[in-house]
């Protein structure tokens, strides 16, 4: 039993302990699976903090890009408003009263808006601010709403601001002020001295608006019936100052006024409303709710605040009106300068409105300046008045009148209707200099420091005389008689029409100039030559229809015909009429054209030549020998002396044959320009092939020049002339200096060599100082020379007729012979030489 007992026990106790183990297993595993649980629970609340963070991290950083990205944009689009505004609101329409001056538009500018408070706007965190605009003129009416002195401030703003903005006398302005009598806008009263202000007195409403919408109809029937829309596109399709000023018409009503207004007023006021626009008259009502209208801009002010139709929504904060001193200021000013008449025509004002529109195949049209009524006066280049001369004293503006002449003709023909060449001491500015590489395209030749030359004049008058030739025989062989006939005949022909102004040019005591001036005058209109002489007083031409007389010129208007001696300064009579003539000569204003000209040039187009007598031109580097030569030479090489003086810069060649006489003397005693001359010769003769050179110098003071030609010329040699050089078949030239001083032998060989040297390709190119040592048996064999400083009598024993040329020396001019060439002697210009290297 014990036993049995026992066993139980031990039974009972054995389970009591597994049972025991299998608590202690159960209750770790609970445990480790809430420690599991709770570690779980940690890495969550973990990755939620982390995840939070990143979210709000990424929140902000969004935040900031779309606040950076709203700040660019906004300040991007308030720059860009910013400027529209100023665009469309410019200068005086825009700025603000303290900086405020009236600005005179251009003929052809139309009317902006006009700015009558600001706008604000958040902008960062900056409040920034626009001008708030509205449009008038050509665009609404506008009728303001709200407390009077609000109300007034903006009409008085807005009407400064459209006088201001346009040119004096284009707005006229009517006001009816039945309580104060006009006294709400005095400041502008004195407008009215110049008929461009007028009260409507309080009985006078009916009648002004009859008058107006009279008016109206006027002006409706001729915008319609030349095919316009409006006034205003008549107005810009119409050169000129405006068919019509803009009538303004200002309406300061209260509720009492307002209501006593009729029937037939309030529908007289109506049909203003809805057609005044288009022909230029605007209402500006106060006090009064007008109908409504798309031209009918409304704006309520109350306390310096204002909404209007064109800002919308958008709170306007007013400007504060302008000061009286200064709408009075400028309306007395305004005045003023109306009562003197509208200023002159600016240089731009000539301007067509397309470039190089016109055909010169009938004439030359262009304005020269406007009447006193501001109209541009256009002068007529044709069959009729073929020819032009201007007169006028010393100072008057001759070359003035020249400039926007042809200025004038140069915006509207084209360098294939116009060729142009101009003499006259003020031209150079036509062709390309080192400050402005623009020229006028149309001009050919300018010369400029002529005076002493006259054979530059000659030059060119016999130049258009031999295009006349050209012309008419080309108008025979077409079967043409005049220029249009030819260009109808010959569409594919150059022929623009010819100008040839002489500026102060020395014509009328010149025996060779004179006649020929008088015969392109006679026949030149013909093949379309024209000439426009500017000349002083005194100077009487026939062939010249076109006068222009500028002040106190005489004898240039037809007799009885006294306009001369009344017109004022900057304006010209003709037998038409009086014109006032712009400030053509006004450097910028001229550069200005002429770039806008030269940008519109042909690639092939070029610049025009420039005579300058008072430049002396260089030997052109193709007469210097350089590079590779041509093996042979011609068998009458051409030594270059200078530059001819000429249309087209020639050079003056003496041709070198295998003929007696076939030599050069160049004679003076200016050491420079003879040393020039025959190192030009010997340089241009070794350009052009093979040639051998002796130097021969017997004047100390040439040997420097005689060296460096040396230097630069190829197989030459020193010669004394103790040999006499030997024959060949390359030329061979000897280059003397300073023959004067020859011995008895060195003579005896020279004599030699001059006399049978050219047959066999030997050649002197030799200078005396004087014609004394040329003895006749030198001179005989001198076939060619080139006069610097010696009288004409001296050169008789040169020269076929008895008494020698005239020639009247100068500096840097040359008169060359050529016995075998030249019936009269030319002169030349001999070339600088060595300038450049010493
Ligand atoms: N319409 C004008 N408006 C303004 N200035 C002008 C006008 N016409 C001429 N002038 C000025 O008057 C001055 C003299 O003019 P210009 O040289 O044309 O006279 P001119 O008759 O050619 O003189 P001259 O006989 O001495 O050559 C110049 O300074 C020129 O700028």
């Amino acid at each position: 039993m014990g036993s049995h007992r026992t066993a139980l026990v031990a039974v009972v106790r054995q389970e009591l302990a597994e049972a025991r183990g299998t608590a202690r297993a159960v209750l770790a595993a609970a445990e480790s699976a809430r420690n599991e649980a709770q570690r779980r629970k940690k890495l969550i609340r973990e990755a939620y903090a982390t995840c939070l963070a990143q979210l709000t991290e990424a929140r902000e950083a969004a935040r900031q890009d779309i606040l950076h990205r709203s700040t660019t944009e906004a300040t991007a689009l308030s720059r860009k408003v910013a400027q529209l505004a100023a665009l469309s609101a410019p200068g005086a329409a825009g700025t603000a009263w303290r900086y405020w001056t009236p600005a005179e538009p251009d003929r052809v500018a139309r009317p902006g808006m006009l700015r009558i408070g600001t706008v604000a706007y958040e902008l960062g965190e900056e409040r920034t601010r626009l001008p708030a605009l509205i449009p008038f003129l050509d665009h609404a009416h506008l009728n303001v709403l709200g407390a009077r002195p609000d109300a007034d401030g903006v009409l008085s703003g807005v009407l400064l601001r459209a006088l201001g903005t346009t040119r004096p006398g284009d707005v006229h302005v009517s006001i009816y002020d039945p309580e104060n009598l006009g006294g709400t806008l005095a400041g502008f009263a004195p407008l009215g001295n110049a008929g461009l202000l007028r009260l409507i007195s309080p009985g006078g409403l009916g009648a002004a608006l009859d008058e107006l919408v009279e008016h109206i109809c006027r002006v409706n029937e001729s915008v319609l019936t030349a095919g316009y829309a409006s006034l205003a596109e008549l107005t810009a399709a119409t050169p000129g100052p405006r068919p019509e000023p803009w009538r303004t018409v200002v309406l300061l009503l209260d509720a009492r006024s307002a209501a006593e207004l009729s029937d037939s007023q309030r529908a007289q006021l109506e049909r203003i409303v809805r057609t005044g626009v288009a022909c230029g008259v605007h209402l500006m009502v106060r006090g009064l709710e007008l109908a409504p209208h798309p031209t009918v801009e409304r704006v309520s002010a109350h306390d310096g605040i204002a909404a209007c139709d064109t800002t919308g929504d958008l709170e306007v904060t007013l400007d504060s009106p302008p000061p009286a001193d200064r709408i009075a200021g400028f309306c007395r000013a305004t005045a003023e300068r109306l009562l003197a008449g509208p200023p002159p025509a600016r240089l731009a004002d000539l301007e067509p409105s397309t470039f190089w529109a016109e055909s010169s195949a009938h004439s030359l049209t262009a304005p020269l300046g406007d009447s006193t009524d501001g109209s541009t006066v256009p002068v007529v280049l044709g069959d009729s008045t073929p020819h032009a001369l201007i007169g006028g004293p010393a100072g008057s503006g001759k070359t003035n009148v020249l400039y926007a002449w042809i200025g004038s003709l140069a915006a509207r023909y084209g360098p294939g209707e116009l060729a142009l060449y101009l003499l006259g001491p003020s031209f150079a500015q036509v062709t390309p200099g080192p400050r402005d590489p623009s020229w006028l395209p149309q001009v050919r030749l300018a010369g400029i420091n002529a005076d002493g030359d006259r054979e530059f004049v000659l030059a060119l008058l016999r130049h258009l005389g031999e295009e006349l030739r050209t012309r008419a025989q080309a108008a025979k062989r077409h079967e043409a008689s005049t220029l249009a006939g030819l260009r109808a005949a010959d569409p594919h022909g150059h022929w623009p029409r010819i100008v040839a102004v002489l500026d102060d040019v020395p014509l009328s005591a010149d025996a060779e100039a004179l006649p020929l001036v008088k015969d392109l005058a006679r026949r030149g209109h013909t093949q379309g030559i024209h000439l426009i002489v500017a000349a002083r007083d005194g100077w009487d031409i026939d062939g010249f229809p076109l006068r222009i007389a500028l002040p106190k010129a005489q004898g240039v208007l037809a007799e009885g015909n006294l306009a001369a001696e009344v017109i004022p300064r900057f304006h010209a009579a003709t037998d038409n009429g009086v014109i006032r003539v712009p400030d053509a000569s006004d450097r910028t204003a001229w550069r200005s054209l002429q770039r806008k000209l030269w940008l519109l040039r042909d690639e092939n187009c070029d610049a025009p030549r420039l005579f300058d007598g008072e430049v002396v031109p260089r030997l052109p580097d193709v007469y210097r020998p350089s590079g590779r030569l041509p093996d042979d030479v011609g068998s009458s090489p051409g030594a270059v002396l200078g530059e001819r003086i000429d249309v087209a810069a020639r050079p003056a060649r003496l041709r070198l044959g295998r003929m007696p006489g076939r030599n050069l003397a160049v004679l003076g005693t200016r050491t420079d320009e003879a040393c020039d001359v025959l190192a030009a010769a010997a340089l241009s003769l070794a350009a052009q092939g093979p040639a051998r050179f002796s130097i021969f110098c017997l004047d100390p003071d040439a040997e420097q020049a005689a060296a460096r030609l040396m230097a630069e010329l190829p197989q030459a040699v020193t010669s004394d002339l103790g040999v006499v050089p030997e024959p060949g078949n390359v030329p061979h030239y000897l280059i003397g200096y300073g023959l004067d001083t020859a011995g008895r032998a060195q003579r005896e060989r020279l004599r030699a060599l001059l006399a049978d040297g050219p047959e066999q390709r030997m050649h002197v190119l030799g200078w005396w100082r004087s014609t004394a040592h040329l003895h006749d048996d030198l001179a005989a064999h001198l076939g060619a020379w080139v006069a610097l400083d010696v009288r004409g009598t001296d050169l008789s024993p040169l020269y076929p007729q008895p008494g020698g040329p005239e020639w009247h020396p100068r500096r840097r001019r040359a008169l060359f012979f050529d016995r075998s060439v030249h019936r009269t002697p030319e002169v030349i210009i001999p070339y600088e030489v060595n300038s450049d290297h010493t």
